[in-house]
């Protein structure tokens, strides 16, 4: 039996890299690994091609998805859904990884009870909006992208008495805003898990003024308001000039950053792995990013050891 690899859903940095290394390591456990080309619209029409190495390389640092992605009404209808399995079963192939979001996720389980297969999900977007995870493929990239927009915006910022707003994608989550805001030193942040009051913003915004300031920077998430709005009440509350700014797409791309390279292969190397020990339904995910504290006698007593996952991973490379 085989294993097989889509993308779908809205594409993420970290997608190519997370391909190469489920190609990569299935070669490497002796199995037989498929490409499904255009999602689950492709996996409809048959687009599944068997994979060699040769078919992933050069594509580490490439943004987007080699294997495109897809939004598919059709999959959503059961009697389609028969056509799916249909094209499994022909090429024997019993496991899928899908990466993507939440939505694909939803696809990947119907598909687990309604026919013999097992589904691995690897969480990717640029919202990072998937519970029980603290990082979904393509947020590290897109929050560079946003950063390099701020950081050239802020240049013409402060040549100009101007307020700039800056629209940012995440549909309902404001987890893009939010990082951005706190990153690149924003003066306003409106999310939409967020309440907010205009009035004491501008207030606040007035005061700063008069003593002096310049410039003032709002990054906005997309799920709260028309950002045209908002540019418009600020320059009308605030009299100062307001310009707004839609990153729109420009944020899905991009050379996916190192630790979207990193985490597409622990997430892809986790996956065919659990597939492999006969796991059947889940989503790789990480809780890697909490803070705590640890007593520093604890700290100093103890000696730094390169993580043994990290060795473990190595070790091809060295033999
Ligand atoms: N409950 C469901 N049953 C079957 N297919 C679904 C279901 N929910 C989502 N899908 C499929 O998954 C696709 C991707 O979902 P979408 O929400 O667009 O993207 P994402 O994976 O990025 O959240 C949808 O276009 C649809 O084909
Ligand atoms: O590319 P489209 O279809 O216009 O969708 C835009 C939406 O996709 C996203 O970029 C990513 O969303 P998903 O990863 O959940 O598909 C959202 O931030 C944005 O609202």
């Amino acid at each position: 039996m085989s294993i097989a690899v889509m993308t779908s859903g809205g594409d993420a940095a970290g997608m190519n890299p997370a391909v190469k290394r489920f190609v990569d390591y299935s070669i490497e456990k002796g199995e037989k690994p498929y490409l499904i080309y255009d999602g689950l619209t492709g996996l409809l029409d048959g687009k599944i091609v068997e994979a060699d190495k040769h078919a992933v390389s050069g594509i580490l640092f490439r943004g987007g998805t080699i294997l495109r992605s897809s939004r598919s009404q059709r999959f959503r209808d059961p009697e389609y859904r028969k056509i799916a399995y249909e094209q499994l079963e022909k090429r024997g192939i019993d496991k899928i990884v899908i990466i993507g979001g939440d939505g694909s996720f939803n696809a990947a389980r119907v598909m687990s009870h309604e026919a013999d297969v097992a589904v691995a999900g690897i969480p990717a977007t640029i919202d990072n909006d998937i519970p029980c995870t603290d990082y979904c493929l393509g947020v590290d990239t897109a929050l560079n992208v946003i950063r390099e927009a701020i950081d050239g915006i802020r240049d013409t910022a402060a040549s100009f008495r101007r307020t700039f707003v800056i629209e940012t994608m995440g549909r309902n989550c404001g987890y893009l805003a939010a990082m951005s805001a706190l990153t690149s030193g924003a003066e306003v942040c409106l999310i939409p898990e967020v309440d907010y009051d205009m009035d004491q913003i501008t207030r606040r915004l007035n005061d700063e003024i008069t003593q002096g300031r310049l410039y003032s920077i709002a990054v906005v998430a997309e799920g709260v308001a028309e950002g045209r709005n908002i540019a418009e009440t600020l320059e009308r509350k605030t009299n100062m000039e307001a310009r707004l700014t839609i990153l729109g797409h420009i944020q899905r791309g991009g050379s996916p950053t190192v630790l979207d390279r990193r985490m597409a292969f622990e997430f892809a190397h986790t996956a065919v792995e659990a597939l492999l020990d006969g796991e059947r339904s889940f989503v790789t995910v990480t809780d890697s990013l909490n803070v705590k504290t640890k007593p520093i006698d604890d700290v100093l007593s103890s000696t730094y050891e390169l993580n043994p996952y990290i060795c473990k991973m190595i070790h091809p490379l060295c033999h």
